[in-house]
């Protein structure tokens, strides 16, 4: 008989997928039952999901199995919420009827529905935040008091915007992208989507989130909104890489693209830190001229590469090495791949930079490995991020400062960059010390008794029925 049965239900995105999966695992490790699910779709795209005992896999039909192809996201997140609840309020019944009901339910961002139908039946809920701390915050007080304030003065990129509890003054320009109104096709449907998640949070008391981030990293951010229990319980990054716990745990058995070989080779025969490791996460699709700005200034550097370039997934994509004008010579002094172990590559001894789009898993990944970054951040919450590495931890330099009228980084800023995390000089130096801090207080907060491992606990005793 377990005394923790968990149902996790996950927002299909390798962005939620890889920090949800190792959460699942945890919780395993600590005597808990966990089902996992999302969508038909997700489930076949995945190819290497882990296998636990007592971790277990049910994936349901948001109604569109071979994926959803249209642009009204409005329509799909109506059908995924109502297909959803039914799924979750028939598996709850059913397990309960078999003498072996959920304890607990916790979902990725977005999916607010599920604590809702959790109510229904009496059950505890948790959020999983795949983010920082600090964005919860930001988008809190945006729905919240703070909304005109904002709003106004994003009008003004000169301005500086003070939230309570925040250590850092933002620019508009640091700001979660969805918020400035940048690209309204997107905005105008994911707006309305945090609104109601943040109003469905304000019908529950103290409602527990469980941050992907650690208390050393985000300790005033994780305070910042007293009226959420925020959670640190991070990072989320499989055993080996992190506190070597689980020798086994090499993986996050998530990945929908394709790996590619021959990655570890390639690294083992690369002097240590003389690496530039780049990747721009699941999602982003640079835009030609941007890639071959960054090929340019990759080349430039003389330094050796091993550049992430997603296998295009449809014509319109212009992400596509074989789009690349200098190909050839890219691949004769770098390694191009359509998908890696990311934790494993930057794990590796031979990485001494990361060029990275700042999603929160890289960023968190990146800090945990103790490797410097340079910022490229490009939607999403990734500008906060950037922000948050170059100014507050201090491991990374943000190449976006200066693009030109098109919005492109040229090759020279890139470089520059790049000159700077990867030399011998001081500013090179206190990035490489203070990346090092990091990957020790990361490790410290999941190890034994650490204030990861600890919240985690408390939070199973919590929610015991
Ligand atoms: O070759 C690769 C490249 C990436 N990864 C992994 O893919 C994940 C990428 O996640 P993330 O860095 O968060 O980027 P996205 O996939 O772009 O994630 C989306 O979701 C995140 C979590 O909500 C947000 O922080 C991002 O802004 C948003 O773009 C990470 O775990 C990486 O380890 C690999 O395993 N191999």
């Amino acid at each position: 008989m377990f005394r923790h049965r968990f149902l996790l239900i996950l927002y299909p995105a390798q962005g939620h997928i890889h920090p949800a999966f190792q959460l699942a695992k945890r919780l395993v490790s600590l005597g808990a039952h966990v089902t996992v699910s999302t969508t038909v779709h997700m489930h076949r795209r995945i190819t290497n999901k882990p296998t636990l005992p007592h971790l277990s896999f049910l994936p349901f039909s948001d109604g569109y199995d071979d994926g959803f192809t249209s642009s009204d996201f409005s329509l799909h997140a109506s059908v995924f919420k109502r297909r959803g609840s039914e799924f979750v309020t028939n598996l709850i019944l059913s397990n309960a009827q078999e003498g072996h009901p959920f304890t607990c339910l916790v979902y990725t961002t977005l999916l607010s529905w599920v604590a809702e139908v959790a109510r229904e039946f009496h059950l505890p809920t948790a959020m999983l935040w795949t983010q920082p701390a600090t964005i919860l915050d930001i988008f809190y007080y945006y729905f919240h008091e703070h909304g005109e304030y904002i709003k106004d003065k994003i009008k003004d990129p000169s301005c500086f915007i003070e939230l309570p509890g925040l250590p850092l003054l933002l620019a508009p320009r640091d700001l979660p992208s969805f918020l400035l109104g940048s690209n309204p096709t997107i905005d105008s449907f994911i707006v309305p989507m945090f609104e109601k998640m943040f109003y469905d949070l304000d019908v529950e008391t103290k409602p527990r989130i469980l941050v992907n981030t650690f208390e050393a990293l985000e300790a005033e951010a994780l305070r910042a909104v007293d009226k959420f229990n925020m959670i640190p319980i991070g990072p989320l990054i499989p055993s080996a890489f992190l506190d070597g716990k689980d020798t086994n745990d090499t993986s996050f058995g998530g990945d929908i693209f394709r790996l590619s070989n021959g990655c570890s080779e390639w690294l083992d025969s690369k002097p240590e830190m003389s690496v530039v490791y780049v990747s721009f996460g699941s999602l982003c699709v640079l835009p030609k001229t941007q890639m071959e700005e960054l090929a340019r200034a990759l080349l430039d550097c003389g330094s050796p590469f091993l550049w992430v370039i997603k296998e295009k997934e449809n014509k319109s994509q212009v992400e596509g090495k074989e789009e690349l004008s200098c190909i050839e010579e890219l691949e004769q002094k770098g390694k191009i791949v359509n998908w890696c172990s990311q934790v494993e590559v930057l794990s590796h001894g031979s990485v001494g930079c990361f060029v990275t789009h700042c999603g929160w898993n890289s960023t968190m990944e990146s800090l945990a490995s103790g490797v410097p970054m340079v910022a490229f951040p490009q939607w999403v919450e990734q500008k906060t991020n950037a922000k948050l590495i170059e100014d507050v931890w201090k491991t990374g330099v943000r190449v976006d400062k200066q693009v030109n009228e098109d919005g492109i980084v040229e090759n020279e800023e890139i470089r520059r960059c790049l000159e700077e995390v990867m030399g011998s000089g001081e500013k090179g130096q206190e990035l490489r010390n203070n990346a090092e801090k990091w990957r020790g207080l990361a490790r410290e907060a999941v190890k034994e008794g650490g204030s990861s491992d600890k919240n985690l606990r408390a939070f199973l005793d919590d929610v015991e029925v």
